[in-house]
């Protein structure tokens, strides 16, 4: 494993509670800068679990409880003296849904940028299109900015949440299942634009999808009732993985 690559987002000792329910159990993985990272494994083992802490978005629900420690840049970000919409700011989170807020495309973007910085408008203008280019969507978008992002199709529309991330320049990118509800060109695209986005960011992916994990990820972590059975470079994890648990999943001989 290619240690020289330091951790942008390192998890040690990390537990999970939904009330008495540990749905985590002492997870510890390094989080490589610039690196993807695909979180695998059969429903339910908690690989959405793992990845809403490490924005600490599970907070906005009652009874869930995290133990451990989630270093970012060496800080935990457990922390209780964490500034939240500092922390999401800079680990930015993509649904498996496309969520556009219900306004212009352009007020997509402008709309996350003005919460964090007041910008003249020429300097938001630059903004916007850098962040509808950077999520590969400028080209279909940019003569209709002042239509609703609802209007657009599924593909464009989370190409859309991914631009409304990249806007507010975040450190980290989560994706939880970004493609589970898209059709397979624009899953293509999205997967290209992952080879892009982790030339600047350090990527975090959620997908039930081998292919897809084995295509976008350096680094893959297998996952089994809330434990964390085998973290790898993608290519040793898919051609020798050292677990039979995750050779027996990675083969579909169950999950
Ligand atoms: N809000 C919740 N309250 C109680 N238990 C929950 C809650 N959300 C998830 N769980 C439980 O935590 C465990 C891990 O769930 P999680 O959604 O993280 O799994 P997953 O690997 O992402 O599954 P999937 O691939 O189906 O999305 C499961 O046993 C699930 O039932």
């Amino acid at each position: 494993m290619n240690a020289a690559v330091p951790a942008k987002l390192d998890v040690k000792n990390l537990s999970f509670y939904y009330g008495a329910t540990k749905a985590l159990k002492n997870i510890n993985i390094p989080l490589r800068e610039k690196k993807v990272t695909a979180f695998i494994g059969p429903s339910g083992c908690g690989k959405s679990t793992l990845l809403r802490i490490l924005n600490r978005i599970y907070e906005l629900y009652p009874n869930q409880r995290a133990e451990g420690e989630v270093l970012l840049d060496g800080e935990n970000i457990l922390n209780t003296k964490q500034d939240l919409n500092l922390l999401r700011a800079r680990v930015g989170m993509v649904f498996q849904k496309p969520t556009p807020f219900p306004m212009t495309i352009w007020d997509n973007i402008a709309f996350g940028i003005k919460l964090y910085e007041k910008l003249p408008r020429s300097e938001l203008e630059g903004r916007v299109e850098d962040a509808l280019q950077r999520a590969a969507i400028w080209n279909e978008v940019k003569d209709k900015l002042k239509e609703s992002g609802l209007s657009l199709s599924g593909g464009q529309q989370q190409r859309l949440c991914i631009a409304r991330t990249v806007a507010t320049r975040p450190e980290v990118i989560l994706l939880d299942e970004p493609c589970s509800a898209l059709d397979p060109i624009s899953t293509a695209k999205i997967e290209e634009l992952i080879d892009e986005l982790v030339k600047d960011y350090t990527i975090v992916i959620v997908t039930h999808n081998m292919q897809q994990a084995s295509r976008t990820s350096d680094y893959t972590a297998f996952m089994y009732l809330g434990e964390l059975i085998e973290f790898d470079e993608t290519e040793k994890v898919f051609t020798a993985p050292s677990n039979k648990k995750t050779e027996q999943y990675i083969t579909g001989r169950f999950g």
